[in-house]
């Protein structure tokens, strides 16, 4: 009973999308999604998108694998996702929040070594003290080393592809521990792109 906070469920939800610049892109995204084990989470493709939901672990370690996959094809690639968190009414498959912790794609080998970039937006919903929050996230990412800059409306991440999901995983996990009951972060990251860094056109 203690997974239920406001009548809500602290099921954790991505809806994302993986862009492999290349004309192979369908064997690359499908490669990608069969190749991930996928078991502790409810998951649905379609033609825009994968929707991942579940233990907040088990969904940042399948969408931050499918990435690593799509990326380990040497074409430049981009993952666009929004985390969700105390979505009201967003209690469809909560079996899945009853899965054990231990987290089914660890073993990324080299593919985690890959060299990432990330614009990210953590938005607090439901509190005053949202600010505060984003502020104690984007020190968290400094003090690991992967804060690369602010944008607007954005934080720059920089770093590999674990790092740089870590740094995620990190940021949406201890906002969620502050008041905030319903939290959103979008997150894009790209790899290979052939642009320098910081480029601005
Ligand atoms: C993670 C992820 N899921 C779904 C799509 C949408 N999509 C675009 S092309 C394609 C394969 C052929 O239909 C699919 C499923 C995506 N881009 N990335």
């Amino acid at each position: 009973m203690n997974e239920l906070v406001c009548g809500t469920s602290r099921i954790v939800g991505c809806r994302f999308s993986v862009f492999p610049m290349t004309d192979r892109f369908v064997e690359v995204i499908m490669g990608a999604l069969k190749s991930v084990q996928t078991d502790k989470v409810w998951i649905h493709t379609d033609d825009v998108s994968t929707c991942v939901r579940g233990r907040a672990e088990h969904v940042f370690d399948v969408t931050r694998a499918i990435f690593a996959h799509a990326a380990a094809s040497g074409v430049h690639t981009v993952f666009n996702g929004t985390y969700s968190i105390g979505c009201p009414g967003d209690t469809d498959a909560d079996v899945y929040m009853s899965e054990d912790s231990r987290v089914l794609n660890s073993e990324l080998g080299p593919h985690a070594d890959i060299e990432s970039a990330c614009q990210f937006a953590l938005y607090p919903l439901g509190t005053e003290q949202y600010m505060d929050i984003i502020y104690g996230e984007v020190q968290r990412a400094k003090e690991k080393g992967t804060f690369g800059g602010s944008v607007h409306y954005a934080s720059r991440l920089d770093g590999t592809l674990s790092r740089v999901f870590e740094s995620l995983e990190d940021a949406f996990s201890h906002a969620i521990q502050t008041d905030s009951s319903h939290l959103v972060m979008t997150a894009v990251v790209s790899a290979h792109s052939p642009s320098p860094k910081h480029r601005s056109v």
